[in-house]
């Protein structure tokens, strides 16, 4: 049981609030299932090309426009091609991320796709503002993606609950600076936000930015070396938080 003094909590998703298994077996084979037909469909959409411009800049191009002459190829195929790279080695770049966030909006808004939560979470959650913490997430997933996310879950729309979210656009996850930057956007010290994931490396990044953490013990999150001296729950019901 962890009984913390906090007038925030900052979430990840993946591990954390939701299944791996969800992420992995439903949301990105969706997103690579339909990512030719979004790309032919969207193309020249102003969100879809900002996107498809991070993700040139995540390969280090100054434009896809540049990236297409040097390359000689046509900027649709470039960014279908790499976005099939950067899915296939599981890369977590800003701007698969925004694109994924961006496909998965029609499986979120047809009901294909309702996001899986832990049935600890909503109460908890419920639990934590009604003692007066503020809540917020962040992930690797886009804040686009966040929203439709938590907006379509199994247990209805959790977005109420939230007052905020944060992506990479913040930050890498494994670095402190990116929780000094979120604590001083949410107007909080750092050592007033708990926050809560499955991978030690986020845990260890928060921490060194003088964040209060937990370690996330799910079913399906991959095995965690020991020693890394994180609290462990394996449920959002064993924290208590009061500001
Ligand atoms: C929040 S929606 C999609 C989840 C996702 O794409 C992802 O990469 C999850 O990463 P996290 O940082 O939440 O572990
Ligand atoms: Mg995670």
């Amino acid at each position: 049981m962890i009984n913390a003094q906090a007038a925030g909590v900052l979430m990840d998703v993946e591990g954390t609030t939701s299944s791996v298994k969800f992420v992995y077996d439903v949301m990105f084979p969706f997103a690579r299932r339909e990512l030719a037909a979004y790309l032919a469909q969207a193309w020249g959409e102003p969100a879809c090309q900002a996107a498809c411009e991070q993700i040139a800049a995540d390969a280090g191009h100054a434009s896809l426009e540049a990236w297409s002459s040097t390359a000689d190829a046509a900027p649709r195929d470039l960014v279908e091609t790499e976005a099939t790279r950067l899915m296939d080695a599981d890369q977590k770049a800003t701007g698969l991320k925004q694109l994924q966030g961006l496909i998965w909006k029609n499986g979120f808004d047809s009901g294909e796709m309702v996001a899986h939560v832990y049935p600890d979470v909503p109460p908890a959650l419920d639990r934590w503002r009604a003692a007066g913490a503020d809540l917020r997430i962040y992930s690797s997933g886009s804040i686009q993606a966040q929203n439709l996310f938590f907006g379509h879950t199994q247990q209805g729309d959790l977005l109420p609950l939230l007052s905020g979210h944060y992506d990479t656009t913040t930050g890498p996850k494994r670095e402190a600076a990116s929780y000094t930057s979120i604590a001083a956007d949410w107007g909080l010290a750092p050592a007033s936000i708990l926050f809560l994931s499955d991978i030690t490396a986020e845990l260890d990044a928060a921490r060194d930015a003088g964040l209060q953490t937990a370690l996330l013990l799910r079913p399906d999150n991959a095995p965690v070396e020991p020693g890394h001296g994180h609290a462990e729950v394996s449920s959002f019901g064993e924290i208590e938080v009061r500001p």
